[in-house]
């Protein structure tokens, strides 16, 4: 009730080991704080905040046009109604490696587990788009260690995300995952792979942990949890699917009401009251003050 169970030290340990288990852990993309409490819910292992979701969100393409105040913002909102570890996508740091390790700094206050820090020049653009362009590995090996630097919380977890492998090609992306994880990324998040066999080339490659995005209509094959376990990859991110499914259903909505004058054929495919009072612990509330739950739904 009114936040999260567990505090932020306990977030971030908890996932560091668990990036460790061998297990693969399955972090969708929250829209908003509610579904993050879905995600929960549904017995996932982490939420993700996503720069592609957060800037659709505000009605704005994914070019990096979202402030550092507006993603430690959100990542606050969502943190704190999960117990679940968070991970934000923190793009290319805002700026400079100063800027990037401000933004470390910014989200550890948020109490989020960690971020990723991207190597693309500004402004970016999505991963898997084409015409994108990375800095120079110098530039991108100082962001990170600007980032692991900046860090107060040593279990804060840094992810480096390498978006090379479309400019320059596999073995660019190989040579950054290994500086990155030299200088001391936590997590390796390869951008843009087309398929487990790219994921073990660089699972040979590197010791630390990865990360596999699968997200939807973009350069990947959406390769299933078992798949990726088996290629060695450690944890996968479902960014905008949760809001590519919901923006969908409202389209439908929309057009439902708007041609048959009424919403009652949607009622079976709405959240019902019932559910999502549920999911707010509304009765909960009462243990401040009984007046609050005295209804049935
Ligand atoms: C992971 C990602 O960085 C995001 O912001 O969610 C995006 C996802 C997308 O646009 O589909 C990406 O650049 O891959
Ligand atoms: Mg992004």
């Amino acid at each position: 009730m009114l936040h999260a169970a567990a505090p932020a030290a306990e977030k971030r340990t908890g996932f560091r080991e668990a990036l460790n288990s061998g297990r693969l852990l399955r972090l969708p993309g929250a829209f908003n704080p509610l579904s993050a409490k879905l995600i929960e819910r549904r017995g996932f292992d982490g939420v993700y905040l996503s720069g592609a979701v957060l800037s659709a969100d505000l009605g704005l393409p994914d070019i990096g046009l979202t402030t550092v105040t507006e993603v430690a913002g959100r990542a606050q909102q969502i943190s704190r109604v999960t117990a679940l570890p968070t991970l934000v996508d923190a793009d290319t740091g805002f700026g400079e490696p100063m800027n990037a390790a401000r933004t470390v700094q910014l989200l550890e206050d948020a109490g989020v587990a960690g971020m990723h820090l991207e190597d693309q020049v500004n402004p970016k653009r999505c991963g898997h788009l084409d015409g994108k362009d990375v800095v120079d590995r110098e530039t991108a090996v100082k962001r990170i260690k600007a980032a692991v630097g900046a860090r107060r919380d040593p279990s804060f977890v840094i992810a480096a995300r390498t978006d090379a492998k479309a400019v320059h090609g596999m073995d660019e992306a190989i040579i950054r995952a290994k500086e990155f994880a030299d200088a001391g990324a936590d997590l390796l998040f390869p951008e843009a792979m087309a398929d487990a066999a790219d994921f073990e080339k660089l699972r040979k490659a590197v010791d630390i942990p990865i990360l596999a995005n699968m997200t939807e209509f973009g350069k990947s094959e959406l390769l299933d949890a078992e798949t990726l376990e088996s290629a060695g990859v450690n944890v996968v991110i479902y960014p905008v699917t949760l809001l590519r499914l919901a923006m969908h259903a409202a389209e439908t909505g929309l057009r439902t009401i708007a041609e048959e004058g009424s919403q009652v054929s949607l009622l079976e495919q709405m959240q019902h009251r019932r559910d999502l009072y549920d999911l707010l612990d509304y009765s909960e509330y009462n243990a401040f003050d009984e007046n609050v739950f005295t209804f049935r739904v």
